[in-house]
């Protein structure tokens, strides 16, 4: 059984399969693969295009899916061990994980970071608990660690622009640039690019001001994985320097290292230079394209008028979420067989 929830379950090869799949299945539509597969998904977290495009993946692909939310309609939920639950959670993950794996054929879980400690949310506890306890393959929807799906759609997306044969992306110069926010949010995201920049083999640039290092382990990770693909891992506290000759230059906002003695939301504002605008993108390679995950505020994080520009990639990129998540979903089946796991079964 494969569980799908971090880039160590892929690695260079495996993200490698993902993106060659969905180039494929681009191309060629792979019908109704899914057959009468049923996902369930549980949100700690808000959402518009990791509920609507995995929505989307079931019922095109023929199969369908149910959607909880946890603390809203579902049951508030702990997953700490060995402690009294005493507080505001009544639910364990040691029993939602297993029921909601007698119901359905795969998992899909989005809890965000808490953002006090990032060796905490490096640690990712609430993803790890429902790995633990799931008997059906888990996908993640972001956790506090990684935002696996979103990292993968953004490699396509590289891959679609200016990959090579089989969308091979070594050596291209990207750029990962920290912007302001009026509060921290998590490194998730960032997290995700820097891996799966990495494993493509791009030549990856990190910008961000200084106290906005990313954890020492995702970077280690990155260097690890940059090593087997042929790609290169750069950090630098000059985003206009980072950005030049770059092929695409994607926009984050993430909190400063946590914990932080100083007042974080007032941290997010201090750099308001760090905006991006088209004034940075013209040092950034002739074609290159500008990136981020969504949601996006205008003219706090990146200006209006890039956003609405043809440089913008971002709704493709939340297209590609589609596309690689019908491959991730038919990986996960693929590698579990159902009717073991329930005293019943649907076929
Ligand atoms: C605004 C906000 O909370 N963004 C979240 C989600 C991004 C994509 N799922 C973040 O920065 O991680
Ligand atoms: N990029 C992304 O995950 O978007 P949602 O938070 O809307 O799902």
């Amino acid at each position: 059984m494969k569980h799908l929830t971090h880039m160590e379950d892929l690695g260079v090869a495996g993200l490698q399969q993902v993106i060659r799949q969905a180039l494929s299945w681009k191309q060629a539509d792979p019908g109704k693969h899914l057959a009468d597969a049923l996902l369930g998904m549980l949100f700690f977290n808000p959402s518009l295009r990791t509920r609507a495009s995995f929505e989307a993946v079931m019922a095109r692909g023929g199969g369908s899916s149910l959607v909880l939310e946890s603390g809203k309609g579902a049951w508030a939920m702990e997953h700490r061990d060995g402690i009294p639950m005493d507080g505001d959670r009544p639910e364990h993950v040691r029993e939602a994980a297993p029921v909601l794996s007698r119901y359905v054929d795969l998992l899909a879980v989005r809890s965000f970071a808490a953002l006090e400690d990032d060796a905490q949310d490096e640690a990712d506890p609430m993803m790890r608990a429902f790995r633990a306890h799931a008997t059906v393959p888990l996908i993640s929807m972001e956790s506090a660690r990684e935002h696996l799906c979103q990292g993968l759609a953004d490699v396509l997306t590289l891959a679609e622009r200016f990959g090579g044969p089989d969308g091979d992306l070594k050596g291209q110069p990207v750029t990962l640039s920290w912007a302001p926010h009026r509060k921290p949010l998590p490194k998730a995201v960032p997290n995700s690019f820097l891996l799966s920049a990495a494993a493509a083999g791009c030549e990856v640039r990190l910008a961000h001001p200084p106290g906005f290092e990313l954890p020492a382990a995702v970077m280690q990770q990155a260097d690890d994985l940059a090593a087997q693909s042929g790609g290169s891992v750069y950090v630098s506290h000059d985003q206009s320097a980072a950005v030049a000759g770059s092929r695409a230059v994607y926009a984050k906002a993430w909190g400063p290292v946590l914990p932080c003695a100083g007042d974080a939301p007032a941290m997010m504002q201090a750099h308001p230079d760090w905006q991006v605008d088209s004034r940075l993108m013209a040092k950034a390679a002739g074609d290159a394209c500008f990136m981020h995950c969504l949601p996006v505020r205008r003219d706090l994080e990146v200006a209006a008028e890039l956003l609405d520009s043809p440089a913008s990639a971002v709704v493709d990129q939340a297209e590609n979420r589609f596309h690689v998540q019908r491959v991730l979903v038919d990986m996960a089946l693929k590698s579990f067989k159902q009717t073991s796991n329930q005293s019943w079964s649907v076929a």
